[in-house]
């Protein structure tokens, strides 16, 4: 058995002085699709932060993709963020650039230069989420659902280790759920490791998987009925 992807021992997550959640110790292996959910405000985004560097951790121990969380080094957070995928619930694509040109900004800002392998590898995660045929476009005149692929897409450039999704379905209508739940479902086929916080129940019925709740300052694992 391999070492976990991401593992915290009697961790405690903190906003500025308040504590958010305390003694957390839990291990996601490679492969896994993980549900965090939890009620609005218990911690799930604060959670999601501190996985990628966002938040310190200074309470208790954390191993994500061969990084320590605690005392991490500011200069060493962005190379902690290029072995993960982050996708947020707003999408966050430049606005003023296609979706092909966002996709190069990133490339180009994580050292790459060879313009026909930057152009295939996009071309590659734009056809991983159904997008090929829309590189050419501005973000505005795609739909949300869309947006969240070419998200996702950005988020896969590098081949992270761990996709990091903060609600990625919370801007979107119950079809467009689903649809962009397949897209992360075929992703993590492929072989790719997912933590999902989500608060929309009913994808998790649709598409059962481990699941990690955020209650009352704790992180626990939750036993799932199947649907
Ligand atoms: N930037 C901040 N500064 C101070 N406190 C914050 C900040 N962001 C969140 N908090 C507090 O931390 C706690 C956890 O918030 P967090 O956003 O992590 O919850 P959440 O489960 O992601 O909620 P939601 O589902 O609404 O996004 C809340 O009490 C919140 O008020």
């Amino acid at each position: 058995m391999s070492n976990p992807i991401l593992k915290l021992k009697n961790a405690a997550i903190y906003q500025g002085d308040s504590l958010v959640l305390s003694n957390v110790n839990i291990e996601i292996n490679k492969g896994e699709f993980v549900y965090l959910i939890g009620k609005t405000g218990t911690g799930k985004s604060s959670f999601m932060k501190t996985l990628y560097g966002d938040l310190p951790l200074n309470e208790g121990e954390g191993h994500i993709v061969d990084y320590k969380l605690n005392g991490l080094k500011e200069k060493d957070i962005p190379f902690l963020r290029r072995k993960l995928g982050v996708v947020f619930q707003d999408f966050k694509l430049l606005i003023d650039r296609t979706i092909n040109d966002n996709l190069l900004f990133v490339l180009k800002a994580t050292g790459w230069k060879d313009k026909e392998k930057m152009n295939a590898r996009i071309e590659e995660v734009l056809n991983k989420v159904d997008m090929k045929t829309k590189g050419f476009k501005f973000p505005h005149e795609l739909s949300g659902g869309e947006q969240q692929r070419v998200a996702i897409a950005r988020a896969l450039l590098n081949n992270p280790e761990l996709i990091l999704a903060d609600e990625p379905t919370g801007n979107l209508d119950p079809q467009t759920s689903v649809e962009v739940m397949e897209v992360l479902q075929d992703i993590n086929k492929n072989g790719n490791t997912i933590l999902m916080a989500t608060h929309d129940y009913a994808l998790l019925l649709k598409y059962p998987s481990k699941t990690l709740k955020c209650d009352e300052n704790q992180v626990y694992e939750v036993v799932q009925r199947k649907g």
